[in-house]
């Protein structure tokens, strides 16, 4: 089995990946290794075995495969020689360019994860340089697969696109959502059945797009055949430009995803 070592082990996304492929035995406990700075984790104590430490040498003596999970700015404070190892990243817009300059490793594989792995949901698109061995393009794959769609890319750039579009996980949905539970509140709906009623609503969407052979364009013009309340409601939203403020949103984000090169 691999023995895998996570720096930054402690954080928000290595916790939602690691406990669904803990509990699909992708990892054994015993193979495994957090590092954070501050030596605290929680959200493992179901596996008792995990080893946890705040020396990221350690983690590396003791890993076949060593999976960056820091967020960028703090890559500074970690020196490592990592020359001959197998790398995993999922930080945001660093390049396995950088993780080679830095680290010495060519076999890298750099994902884009979001934080729907904890519910086993992320889309996570991942690349792998030409030198990653085929058990370790394996590991990778079976890894993400245990927290959702892992699905292998040949483009690294894309990787800064999905960066944009689906590593941020729930929270362009939430935006949406927000509006519509302070316009039901602002209605005169009472906060706690606005906040549930939305909360539903996202999840029969999100349920029903993923299940109908319809587009998500289809299933509007199919609402706006109707003319009716639904249509009334679209077009509103249409004449306000929302497509704009989207589109402007993805793209400042997918800007900021390959800003530390720029
Ligand atoms: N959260 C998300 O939705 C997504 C995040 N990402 C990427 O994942 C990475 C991690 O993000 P996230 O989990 O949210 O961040 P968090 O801040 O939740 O976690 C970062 C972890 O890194 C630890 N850490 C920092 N410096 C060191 C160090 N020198 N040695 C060991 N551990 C260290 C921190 O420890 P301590 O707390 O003790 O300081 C903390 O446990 C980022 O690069 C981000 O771009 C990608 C897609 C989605
Ligand atoms: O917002 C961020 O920078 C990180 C990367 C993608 C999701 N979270």
């Amino acid at each position: 089995m691999t023995h895998l070592g996570v720096i930054g082990g402690g954080g928000w996304l290595a916790g939602a990946l690691l406990r669904p492929a803990l509990a699909d035995r992708v990892i054994r406990p015993a193979d495994l290794v957090l590092s954070s700075r501050s030596g605290q984790i929680s959200g493992f104590e179901s596996w008792p075995r995990v080893h946890m430490t705040t020396d990221n040498a350690i983690l590396v003596d003791a890993s076949d495969v060593i999976l960056f999970s820091v967020r960028p700015e703090d890559l500074d404070d970690i020196e490592l020689d990592l020359r001959g190892r197998f790398v995993i990243s999922v930080m945001a817009g660093v390049t396995v360019e950088e993780i080679g300059e830095r680290y010495g490793a060519r076999r890298i594989v750099r994902a884009m994860p979001n934080a729907c792995a904890e519910q086993r949901l992320s889309f996570t698109p991942w690349f792998a340089t030409d030198d990653v061995r085929p058990s370790e393009t394996d590991f990778a794959q079976r890894f993400f697969a245990a927290s959702g769609q892992a699905h292998l890319i040949t483009s690294e750039q894309d990787l800064d696109y999905f960066t944009a579009l689906t590593g941020s996980g729930a929270a362009f949905p939430a935006l949406m959502a927000d509006a519509m539970i302070r316009h039901a509140v602002e209605s005169g709906i009472d906060p706690d059945t606005a906040d549930l009623a939305v909360r539903q609503l996202f999840l029969g969407a999100a349920t029903q797009m993923m299940r109908v052979a319809e587009t998500p364009a289809d299933i509007v013009e199919l609402f706006m055949e109707y003319r009716g309340t639904t249509a009334a409601g679209l077009s509103a939203m249409m004449e306000a430009n929302i497509e704009h403020a989207i589109f402007n949103g993805l793209t400042a984000a997918r800007r900021k995803a390959s800003q530390r090169r720029t």
